[in-house]
């Protein structure tokens, strides 16, 4: 079913919206905050997970008129379709079925008229088994010693995805040792090599294309350095690609038997899912990799059924196109209380802002209202020893989501405790701020009158600064899988109720072309 395509800002919900805006806007968070069920009303509670946005400058009459909008634009069709195979990236004329790939369910999905789950479950059987044999040591590099260290060449969504996955769940990683060399900057390529040894080595070559060039370039640099200490008979035992371009990776040399399948029917930057994630499953095991597609999968389930009013993603993209649309907030940011998760905002800038930064509608026409947010942030506490001054107290609207986790995984209650009273502490100070009222109690002991009229301006904290809090219980492969589908699912419902397609991003591709030209002009 084809999606669809309808400027919102003409919608009757859209209208309503403006109208409720301009009722609102001034409203506090401060205010909300005291009526009656508050939380319980404005959050969600999904096994391990805990949704609360109850810290918005929203009413109920907020949710359900965005929830309107939704219904009106024909979300829930435009869900059942990206599900169902129907080519929803309508510019590449593909289907968009990274979903199909966490799926355990027997239900076929057609795409173009075939049935994709038996391919997907050959792949993750391979996936189990090389990993398998990698991990236990019976994989022989060509002197015959086991693999020590795996190098995971690729870009964009072949490096971003496995690279975050690998360090967030750093506690639950094996022996291997695990590289991941992206920049065409051979510095990059150079720093990995010293730490190598080609006996114990093996690189992963993961391109769906097959064609971009930092990737060749770094693979072919390090073949090259490989091949100082041994032969191209030793390839096959230390090389392996991950890609849809058989002919290329054939031309590059891997034996076929070492061709893991990508498909154009995932996109890169939603692919982590695929073969893509071999350097996930060989890092931390096949086991934790399926639980990481469980995880997802549990998300997808939720996001295809559950009513827009109690759906995670629906609800954190609505609230979200509040802010960009209305209020007109640029930014928004991602704050994990997890020092595992310092990639998490390197990763979602690729996946909502490759997806979502489209100026021209589903009609071929510019859009004359906002798309895409600005997505950026690091990890708490470190960000508020660096930038939340700004979001505190500067001039913008920059709305948040807090991350966090019950629990910590080495068990350093202590630690923990502080870790999660910052967590809180920073969603209230950003909401309720700090009235001239309470600096004037807090000063009045500490100077004269003249001094505290003096500083008061400079202490006070507006508030009504907007903030998320995703909350699970723990950091586990599962709770990771879930987390990375929620935002993957707000990426889509925003891109629906914008009337942008985000499944292609030919917005890369002129730069590409034109440091191709330059190149060949030297
Ligand atoms: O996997 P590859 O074909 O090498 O592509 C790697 C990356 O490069 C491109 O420029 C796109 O912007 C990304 O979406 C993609 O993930």
């Amino acid at each position: 079913m084809a999606l669809k395509n309808s400027n919102p800002t003409t919608t009757q919900s859209w209208k309503e919206l403006t109208n409720h805006f301009k009722d609102i806007q001034n409203i506090n968070i401060k205010d909300l905050s005291k009526e009656e069920h508050r939380k319980e009303d404005f959050s969600i509670e999904f096994g391990d997970l805990l949704v609360d946005f109850s810290k918005n400058r929203i009413t109920k009459k907020t949710i359900h008129l965005l929830v309107e909008l939704a219904k009106e634009v024909g979300l829930k069709e435009a869900i059942e379709s990206q599900f169902t195979g129907d080519k929803i990236n309508v510019t590449e004329d593909r289907a968009v079925m990274h979903t199909a790939l966490r799926s355990t369910s027997d239900v076929p999905v057609l795409v173009e008229g075939k049935n994709i789950k038996p391919q997907i479950q050959t792949a993750l059987r391979k996936i189990k088994s090389f990993s398998n044999k990698v991990i236990s040591g019976k994989w022989k590099g060509y002197t015959g010693k086991s693999i020590t260290d795996i190098v995971n060449i690729g870009i964009g969504g072949s490096d971003l995805g496995p690279d975050m996955i690998v360090e967030s769940l750093q506690f639950y990683k094996n022996q291997l040792t695990t590289h991941f060399v992206s920049n065409i900057d051979g510095d990059h390529v150079s720093e990995i090599i010293k730490k190598l040894n080609p006996e114990t080595t093996l690189f992963v070559i993961v391109s769906k294309t097959f064609t971009t060039q930092e990737t060749i370039t770094n693979a072919e640099t390090l073949k090259n350095w490989f091949l100082k200490s041994a032969t191209i008979f030793d390839i096959p035992k230390h090389f392996v690609a991950v890609s849809s371009n058989l002919q290329a990776v054939d031309n590059f040399g891997i034996d076929k038997s070492n061709v893991f399948p990508m498909w154009d029917w995932v996109g890169g930057r939603f692919s982590l899912w695929s073969a893509v994630g071999l350097s996930i499953s060989l890092s931390v095991g096949f086991n934790n990799y399926k639980a990481l597609l469980e995880g997802a999968e549990e998300m997808d389930i939720h996001y295809r059924n559950e009513d827009f009013d109690k759906n995670i993603p629906v609800i954190l993209a609505l609230i979200s196109i509040w802010y960009n649309n209305f209020y007109l907030a640029e930014t928004e940011a991602v704050l994990p209380y997890s020092q595992y998760l310092k990639k998490l905002p390197d990763y979602l800038q690729q996946a909502i802002m490759e997806s979502n930064g489209k100026g021209v509608d589903r009609n071929g026409d510019k859009v004359d209202y906002q798309t895409g947010t600005i997505v950026w942030g690091s990890t708490g506490t470190n960000m508020q020893h660096a930038f939340m001054q700004l979001v505190h107290q500067g001039t913008k609207l920059i709305p948040a989501d807090f991350i966090g986790y019950k629990q910590s995984l080495y068990g350093l209650t202590d630690h923990h405790k502080k870790l999660m009273a910052n967590y809180y502490g920073q969603m209230e100070a950003l909401a309720f701020g700090k009235s001239k009222e309470e600096v004037h109690l807090e000063l009045k002991f500490s100077g004269d009158e003249a001094k505290i009229n003096q500083l008061l301006p400079f202490k006070v904290f507006e508030g009504n600064r907007p903030s998320n809090a995703i909350l699970f219980d723990k950091l586990t492969p599962r709770s990771l899988g879930k987390l990375v589908a929620l935002y993957e699912h707000k990426i889509y419902t925003q891109g629906i109720l914008w009337n942008i397609y985000s499944f292609d991003q030919f917005g890369v591709e002129l730069g590409k072309e034109l440091a191709k030209n330059l190149l060949n002009k030297q």
